[in-house]
Order: structure tokens, then sequence, then C-alpha cells
């Protein structure tokens, strides 16, 4: 092996150059499947893929030839440490290509999947009620003369947030996972199998422990599980409370008032967050609330005006501006005349000039949050984009996943909304704080436990824990367990409802999300006191602080060059180098008493043999 430094560094130069180059190419290809979903593009962009990998097994093959350990340089070790990593390249070609076409094809039929509009299949029981089991007798849609025509963006999304009929929501949550999760399931399977063998050929023991090994720290999956243990409780007074609301809602037949949540009632296909049912759960009704997506429809806000609103917020910290090239070539808004991936994605052409949003753009609250935390991800980009190749990522994927998150926090406040204009008289009672914290509380605190137990559920299956015998049920025994939801109808193992979860048929891990939700309230804590923000933590908005700015500025710009436990530890001066639940109770501190108050007499938690479905 060759133990002079100096080759090493110098190879290490070429890397940099031909990497970006490749990383370009592929980007490129990528782009054009993800915005345009044809065979032709689907081929191309394979014949990529394979073209990067020889190039990255060629690299690794001579970056394993360097005795890099004994360098000097810690940064020369720090990227010859990544650099002999292969990933997936280190597949046989054959099992390579099978890898990339599964996952394709799984992507696909997410992307494309489609379900009959609800009175189409309304079949009434000579009662008059909803003859539930008629719903799904015919197999083939057309026996029944009916034609998938609706997608998931932007049709089921907005039934799913605006329907408050039972019976319908319960069609769409049932036909989404019929169309879209269980059509993947061998194919997921199989796909686990690669991966696994995939991360074995790198010395990992599954691909679980190949993920984890992004956070380089031991025992992160002990940390997560620590983090969820002391965050659970204040999510229970959430669920306590939303249940009730939703027990006065829909009644007992269809709540069960001390069982789990049925999932098709928290206004998301998922149950991962529940803004949209504010207007049912809201403390105060008739003061202030912080949805304001009637006055961005009324204001006649366009996708391009949220982009721009989303990304004043950035420049008014002294951050980057969106470059030229992101504005001609993004894609913000769903074509009609072609099959796009509508979930929103942030895209790094590896150039340092061209950046992209991908995003099916609706005028909503929700994306308007959706278009700071992808607007996030860019600014990461840019900030780091003077580092090596081998460092232009995050610090750990939650950090890259917090940026965006972290601005919304601010921009989403009272305060802010009436400073742009989006709401009307703000006054500083008790009662608007609480409607803010409860409405920040259906995004943050509800998505806690989907953000935790997708990989629980994705690790098991990679270490071989749960197999294709419990592979659902081990799913609903975590959303049970976890969450306190349960499905509205009967599952079985011919379902797959993690499939029907973009992350899954995408591969994309999701305890980022987890992450993210508990640091971007460690980011809120130290920008608004660098802004010199007083008073309660949940007030706070850093917009036009520069000084907020210069210090999310130099903790981003170091990118993956430092353990992302040193950019915490330049982002809190030295006081933590962990992830800490702190600031996001601290945040939440005013609503959790004002729960506590509320839910007297409530059971906390749920039962769970009333996981029964009912009718
Ligand atoms: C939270 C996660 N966000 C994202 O994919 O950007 C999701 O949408 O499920
Ligand atoms: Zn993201």
């Amino acid at each position: 092996t060759n133990t002079n430094e100096a080759e090493a560094i110098d190879f290490l130069g070429r890397y940099d150059r031909e990497a970006g180059q490749m990383c370009n190419k592929f980007m490129e290809a990528s782009w054009n499947y993800n915005t345009n979903v044809t065979d032709f593009n689907k081929r191309v962009m394979l014949q990529q893929q394979m073209i990067w990998s020889d190039f990255h097994r060629t690299k690794w093959n001579e970056a394993t030839n360097f005795a890099w350990k004994n360098f000097t340089t810690p940064t020369v070790r720090r990227m010859f440490s990544f650099l002999t990593v292969l990933g997936k390249a280190a597949l046989p070609r054959d099992k390579l290509k099978e890898l990339t076409g599964l996952l394709q094809e799984m992507k696909t039929t997410y992307s494309v999947a489609k379900i009959c509009r609800y009175d189409a299949r309304l079949r009434r029981l000579p009662s008059g009620d909803y003859d539930y089991d008629a719903e799904f007798e015919a197999d083939d849609d057309n026996q029944i003369g009916c034609i998938p025509t609706l997608p998931l963006e932007p049709h089921l999304t907005q039934m799913m947030a605006n329907s408050r009929d039972p019976d319908e929501l319960r069609y769409l949550w049932r036909a989404w996972r019929e169309a879209a999760g269980k059509p993947i399931r061998q194919k997921y399977l199989r796909f686990v199998e690669l991966s696994n063998e995939a991360a074995r050929l790198n010395g990992f023991s599954d691909a679980g422990e190949y993920w984890r090994s992004d956070y380089e720290i031991d025992g992160f999956r002990e940390e997560v599980e620590e983090l969820w243990q002391k965050l659970s409780p204040l999510y229970q007074q959430l669920h306590a409370y939303v249940r009730a609301k939703l027990v006065e809602k829909y009644g007992e037949e269809v709540v069960p008032r001390r069982g789990p949540i049925p999932a098709h009632l928290l206004g998301n296909m998922w149950a991962q967050t529940w803004t949209n049912v504010l207007d049912i759960t809201i403390p105060y009704p008739g003061r202030t609330s912080v949805d304001v997506t009637n006055a961005l429809r009324i204001q006649g806000y366009s996708p391009l005006a949220m982009f721009r609103l989303a990304e004043e917020f950035f420049t008014s910290l002294g951050l980057e501006p969106m470059p030229q090239t992101f504005w001609q070539r993004s894609m913000i808004q769903k074509p009609t005349d072609r099959e796009v991936v509508c979930h929103a994605s942030a895209w790094d052409f590896c150039n340092g000039r061209d950046y992209r949003i991908k995003q099916c753009t609706e005028v909503t609250m929700e994306h308007l949050v959706t278009t700071h935390h992808e607007m996030g991800h860019i600014q990461y980009d840019l900030l780091y984009r003077n580092q090596p190749f081998i460092f232009r990522d995050g610090a750990n994927p939650g950090f890259h996943e917090a940026v965006g998150d972290v601005l919304a926090l601010s921009a989403s406040t009272p305060r802010h909304l009436q400073s742009v204009g989006l709401l009307g008289n703000v006054d500083d009672s008790y009662e608007t704080d609480i409607n803010f914290l409860f409405a920040m509380a259906l995004d943050k605190i509800a998505f806690l436990p989907f953000g935790y137990l997708m990989d629980q559920w994705r690790w098991e299956v990679f270490s071989g824990d749960t197999t294709s015998s419990n592979l659902n049920n081990r799913w609903w025994e975590l959303r049970l367990g976890v969450q306190g939801v349960s499905p509205p109808v009967p599952r079985t193992e011919e379902d797959f409802d993690p499939g029907a979860k973009f992350h899954v048929p995408a591969n994309v891990p999701y305890v980022r999300y987890f992450v993210s939700f508990v640091v971007q309230f460690q980011f809120h804590a130290e920008l608004c006191k660098a802004a010199g923000h007083e008073g309660p933590l949940h007030r706070c908005d850093i917009y036009r602080s520069v000084k907020a700015g210069r210090l999310l500025r130099n903790v981003l710009s170091l990118g993956k060059s430092r353990p992302w436990t040193e950019a915490l530890s330049v982002l809190t001066s030295g006081r933590t180098n962990k992830l800490d639940v702190e600031p996001i109770l601290e945040y939440f501190g005013p609503l959790r008493t004002w729960l506590e108050s509320q839910n007297r007499g409530e059971l906390i938690g749920w039962r769970e043999n009333e996981a029964i479905v009912l009718q």
C-alpha cells in the first residue's frame, strides 16, 4: 500500500474535479427522469447510474491503495474515511442493475398511482348506509365503471385535508394504499435483500447499520430512543386533547374516547402532521389563527411569489439569494402535460452554480412552510459550495432537513405573518399564544412519533427482526404502540402500508426528520439568543437579524468537513455537542401546561385493545 501522503493529496485533487463533473451529469439525468417520468428518461438515468457507480468503484480501488489511516492531516484522513466506503456500487453489476431498476419501478409506481373518485364507487345498502364491503369487490376498477383519475398531489392530499366525511376519508385512505403500497410489496422485499447484500460488502451487518453510520456516533440508535422517551409525554397530552375534539366532531362510534385515533381523521394521508384539523381542534376558536391559506389566496399569491417571500427571509439574515439558474430551471408547479415525481425535493448539480427545487406547489400555508423547508436545503448547498466535493453535504442528514424549518419557525409567528401582511390584527393575548403554539404542535409534536417509527420499522426489516411474515403487522404494532393511531379498515399481510409513504419506495431514510425536529429548536434557541431576542422562545422572530445569519452561516459553511457534534459546539459556543430536547420542551412549555389542565379527566395515552376497526 502507498504511504505517500503527498501522492494521496494529489489523488484527492483529481478526484475532486472529476467527481464534480460526473455528479453533474448524473444529476441532470436524474432531474430529467423526476420531472418527466418516461421509459426513455428512466433508461438514460439507469445508464448514468451505472457510469457513476463505475467511476465510484475505480476511485474506491485507488483510495483503498493508500495507507490513509496513518496520514497526518485530519481532513485528508476524513476524506479517505468517506471515499473508502463504496456503497451499493460494491454489488456485482447485474445485482446493482437489479437494485436500481427495482428502486425506479417502486418510485414510479408511487408517483403515477391514481384512484377512482369516491362517488364513482359509492354503494349504498338498502338502509342508505355506505356499503363498505362492496367498495373493493371488483379488483379491476373498470368492472364497476370507474377510471382511476385522482393522483396523490394535489387531489388526495387536499381531500384528506378538507373532507369531514369519515366514509369518504376511509375510502381515500384505503384506495391509496391499494394503488400505491400493495403493488410494490414483493419488489420491496427483494430490494431489502439486495440492500443488505451491498451493506455487508461494505463491512456493515445490514443496510440499517450502513444508514446509521451517517451519524458518526456509536449508540445513535439508543440516543434516538432516549430522545423519544423524553418527548413522548408531551405527545400523549396533545394526542389526548385532539382525540377528545375528534370525539366531539365524529362521535364515539367513529373515535374511541380511550383508544387510538383512527388514522384517516387527522387531515393527512399518513397522519404524520395534523395541521389540517386545526379548525376542528383549535383551543380558542374565533381568536387569531395562523392558518393564512385564505390570505395567501385572497392576496393572489402565486407559487413564485411564495418562493420570493421565502428567499427574502434568507437574504434578510445576510444569507445567500437563490442563483439566477434557480429561477430559470426549477419546477415549482405540477406540469399538466406529463408525469412527474411530485414529492418536493431540492437539487444540487455539483458545479457551484446550478441549484433547483422540484415542487408541485399549491397556494396553502402548508406549502409556504414546505417552500422554506426546500429552500433551506438550497441555502445549505450554497453555504458549503466552496468545500471539497466530498464535504459538500450536511453535517448529518438531520441538519439538512432542519435549515429551512428553523427559518419557518420565525416566519410562522403571528407577529411575522402580520409584518408581511398575511395576518390582520394580532393581539398579544394568552389565547392567541395558545392558538399559535397549538398550531405549531399539530406540526412539530404530532410528527415526532411518526418520524421516530418509520426507521424503527425499516431498521428491523433490514436486520431481519421483521420479515415478510409480519411486515405489515409490525408496521401497525409500531403505529399503534408509538403513535396511538389505528387503521380505519382491517389490515393483513396482503397489504403493504409503509409502501404508501414516499420515503419507502424512494428509499429515503427517515430518522433524519426526527433528528431535524429536535435539532431545529436548538438552532432556533441559539439564533434567537444571537438576535438578542428576549421573552418566550415561541415568540422569537429572527427576521433581519444579521447576527443570527452570521452564526447560521458559520455553522452551515462547514458542510461535512467536521463531525456534526463539532458543528453543534460552534452553534452553542461550546455549551453542548449533543442532541438536546430542552429547547423544544421550553418552546412548547406554555402549551404543555395548558394541555395538562384541559386534559384533566381524560385518559392520557390509549388502550390498545380498542384498535379494533370501528366501521
Ligand atoms: C417530513 C418529510 N419531509 C420531506 O420529505 O421533505 C415528509 O414529507 O414526509
Ligand atoms: Zn427535506
